[in-house]
C-alpha cells in the first residue's frame, strides 16, 4: 500500500522561491535586472521565430528598428543584414523581414489577406485616415474605389495641361540658369573667359523636388504651390512634410509612442507643431473652403473654368454620389495625403534617375543619342512639351528609368503587413497568424535570381536583352507596392516623369558638379536626396 502524501511537506522550489523573493524585492535594482533578463531569454528563445536569424538585440526589443531607421539607412541596412543572414531575418521580437520577391508578392497580393499593420496608423490625420494609412481593409476598399476614379491613366490624361503647365515653368526656370550654347556659348567664353563659363550650376535635385510639389497642386487643388516660381521651399513646407515623414517612418516602428507624442493633446499647445499650420494644409483647407457647398462639383463641373477637373473636384463628385460611403472628411484626407504620398516619392525617383545615369558617360551618351535621334526622325518633337505616347517609343530611356526604380526605389523603409490569423507559410517557413512581415524593395531589388548576378549594378541593357526576361523582371518589381495596396498615384507619377525627363535632357545638357558623390540620401518613408547639383547648358536640339 502507497504512503499517504505528506501534505506538509515544502517542495525545494517553494523552499528556493521563499529565500529568493523577499531577497529580491528588498534588492529592486536586482529584480529588475532579473525581469529583464528573463524578458530577454524569453522573447529571443521562447518564441516560434527563435530559429530566424538576426541581430541580437532585436529578437527582444523594437528598440533596435527604432535605433536602425533613425540612422535613416533602412534601406541599406537591410541589404546588409539579408547579405549577412540570409532570405529571412528576425528584425523585432515579433517581425520577419523577407528578401524573396516571390515571397513578398505572396505578401503583397490581393484576398491573400496579409493586412496592413499598425504602423500606418501613425501617419496623420489618425482620426480621418487616407486611402494609404487606412488599415481596415474593407473600409479601405470603398474609400480607393472612389478615388481610383481620379487616378486612373485615362483621367490623369486629361489633367496633362496642368503637368504641361509646370513642365513649362521648371524648363523657363531652369532656362535662367542655363549656360548658353553655340555662337552665344563662344561669346560668353569670350567675355568671361573659358574656364569661368562651367559656373552655370544648378542643384537640379532641389528643383525636381519643386516640381514634383507643383505638379500636385495643380493635379490635386488646380493651383500650383508656387515652389517653382519662388525656387524656394516656401515657408519650409517641404521641409516640414520631410520632418514628418521621418516621424512618421520612426514612430510607425512602435506606434504606441505616438499616444504620447503627436497624438498628446498638449502638443496642440505649442503651434510650431500643429500640421495645420503647414503651407499645404492651409491650400488645402482654402480649397475646400471655396468649393463649399459643392454646387459647381453637384452640376458635374470642374472647377478651373477650362474643362480640366481637378483631383479634388473629382473626389467631391463621388462624395456627393453616396455621402454616406465616403465623407467629406475622405474627400479632405485623400487630396491632402496624396501631396504626402506623391511628391517625395517622385521627387526621389527622378533625382535617383538622373544621379544613375550622369553617373556613367557611356549610359548618359547612349540616352541622349536616342533622344537626339527621336527629334530628327521627328518621333519627339524639337520643342515645347512631349507626350506620353512619343516617350514610349523611347526604349533606353524606359530601361533607364525601369532600372533606376529598381535600383533606388523611392520608398526606403520596410512595407510590413500582418500574417492572416490562421497563419501563412511563405518562403518554406510557417509563420503564425499576427506575425508581422517585412519587405524591403532595394532588398528585394537585388534579388540575383531574378534580377542577374549583377543585380547590384546600375545597368539599362538588362531591360532591352530577352523578352522573357524582362517580362519576370517587371512581375517582381516593387517600386510602387502590390495587391489592393499598390500605389494609386503611379499613373501620375509616371506620366509626369515620362513627360518632364525627356523634355529636360532634349533641352539642356547636364553634367554632376560632384561626379563621385554619392547623393546625401535619408530613408524617412521615402528616401529624400540631396545633392544632385549640376552644370547646365541649353542646347540646340538641331545642332545635336
Ligand atoms: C514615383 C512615384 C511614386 C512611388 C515610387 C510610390 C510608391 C508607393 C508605394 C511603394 C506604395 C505602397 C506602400 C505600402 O504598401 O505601404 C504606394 C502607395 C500609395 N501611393 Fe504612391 N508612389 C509614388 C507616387 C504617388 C503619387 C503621385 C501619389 C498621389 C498623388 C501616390 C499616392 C499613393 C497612395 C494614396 C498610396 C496608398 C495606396 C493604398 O494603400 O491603397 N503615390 N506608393
Amino acid at each position: 500500500m502507497k504512503e499517504p502524501r505528506n501534505e506538509s511537506t515544502t517542495s525545494p522550489v517553494s523552499i528556493a522561491l521563499s529565500s529568493i523573493l523577499p531577497f529580491l524585492t528588498s534588492h529592486p535594482f536586482l529584480l529588475l535586472f532579473c525581469a529583464l533578463t528573463l524578458r530577454i531569454l524569453t522573447k529571443r528563445y521562447l518564441s516560434p521565430l527563435r530559429s530566424i536569424p538576426g541581430p541580437f538585440v532585436a529578437s527582444f526589443t523594437r528598440l533596435w528598428k527604432v535605433y536602425s531607421t533613425a540612422r535613416g539607412r533602412t534601406n541599406l541596412e537591410h541589404i546588409a543584414l539579408h547579405r549577412k543572414y540570409g532570405p529571412l531575418v528576425r528584425i523585432a521580437p515579433n517581425e520577419v523581414s523577407l528578401s524573396s520577391p516571390h515571397a513578398a508578392r505572396l505578401l503583397l497580393s490581393a484576398g491573400k489577406r496579409f493586412y496592413k499593420t499598425d504602423f500606418y496608423g501613425v501617419f496623420p490625420p489618425p482620426e480621418n485616415p487616407d486611402i494609404f494609412t487606412e488599415t481596415r481593409e474593407d473600409v479601405h476598399a470603398m474609400k480607393k474605389k472612389v478615388a481610383n476614379v481620379p487616378y486612373s491613366m485615362a483621367a490623369m490624361r486629361q489633367l496633362n495641361g496642368f503637368i504641361d503647365d509646370t513642365i513649362d515653368v521648371l524648363a523657363s526656370r531652369l532656362d535662367e540658369y542655363a549656360a548658353p550654347e553655340g555662337e552665344d556659348l563662344q561669346r560668353e567664353k569670350a567675355q568671361i573667359g573659358a574656364e569661368n563659363v562651367k559656373k552655370h550650376q544648378v542643384d537640379l535635385g532641389a528643383w525636381l523636388h519643386y516640381f514634383a510639389f507643383d505638379v500636385l497642386g495643380e493635379v490635386a487643388f488646380g493651383r500650383s504651390f508656387g515652389f517653382l516660381a519662388a525656387g524656394v521651399d516656401v515657408e519650409g513646407a517641404i521641409k516640414t512634410i520631410d520632418d514628418s515623414q521621418w516621424y512618421n517612418g520612426l514612430v510607425g516602428q512602435i506606434p504606441e509612442l505616438d499616444h504620447v507624442l503627436r497624438r498628446n493633446p498638449l502638443w496642440k499647445f505649442i503651434p510650431a507643431l500643429d500640421p495645420g499650420n503647414a503651407l499645404v494644409t492651409r491650400i488645402a483647407r482654402e480649397e475646400m473652403a471655396k468649393r463649399r457647398p459643392f454646387a459647381a462639383e453637384k452640376e458635374g463641373k470642374g472647377v478651373s473654368g477650362d474643362g480640366r477637373e481637378d483631383l479634388l473636384a473629382s473626389l467631391i463628385k463621388g462624395h456627393l454620389k453616396d455621402p454616406s460611403r465616403f465623407g467629406e472628411g475622405d474627400v479632405f484626407a485623400v487630396a491632402h495625403g496624396a501631396i504626402f504620398a506623391g511628391s517625395d516619392s517622385t521627387a526621389s525617383t527622378m533625382q535617383s534617375f538622373f544621379w544613375h545615369i550622369l553617373s556613367s558617360p557611356r549610359i548618359h551618351a547612349t540616352l541622349t543619342s536616342e533622344i537626339d535621334l527621336a527629334v530628327r526622325k521627328g518621333s519627339i518633337p524639337s520643342t515645347g512639351n512631349i507626350e506620353w505616347n512619343a516617350s514610349q517609343t523611347l526604349s533606353y530611356f524606359q530601361a533607364c528609368l525601369k532600372e533606376a526604380m529598381r535600383v533606388r526605389p523611392a520608398v526606403g523603409v520596410n512595407i510590413t503587413r500582418y500574417v492572416p490569423p490562421e497563419g501563412a507559410e511563405l518562403d518554406g517557413h510557417f509563420f503564425r497568424g499576427g506575425t508581422r512581415i517585412a519587405v524591403n524593395g532595394w532588398v528585394l531589388h537585388r534579388d540575383k535570381g531574378v534580377f542577374g548576378q549583377d543585380a547590384d549594378v546600375y545597368r539599362p541593357e538588362r531591360w532591352l536583352e530577352d523578352v522573357e526576361k524582362t517580362r519576370i523582371m517587371e512581375r517582381f518589381m516593387f517600386q510602387f507596392g502590390g495587391g489592393s495596396h499598390v500605389c494609386i498615384g503611379r499613373n501620375l507619377a509616371l506620366l509626369e516623369i515620362n513627360k518632364v525627363i525627356p523634355r529636360l535632357l532634349r533641352d539642356f545638357k547636364f553634367e554632376l558638379v560632384h561626379p563621385n558623390r554619392e547623393l546625401k540620401a535619408k530613408a524617412t518613408f521615402f528616401v529624400v536626396q540631396e545633392g544632385l547639383e549640376v552644370y547646365i547648358e541649353r542646347k540646340n536640339v538641331a545642332n545635336a
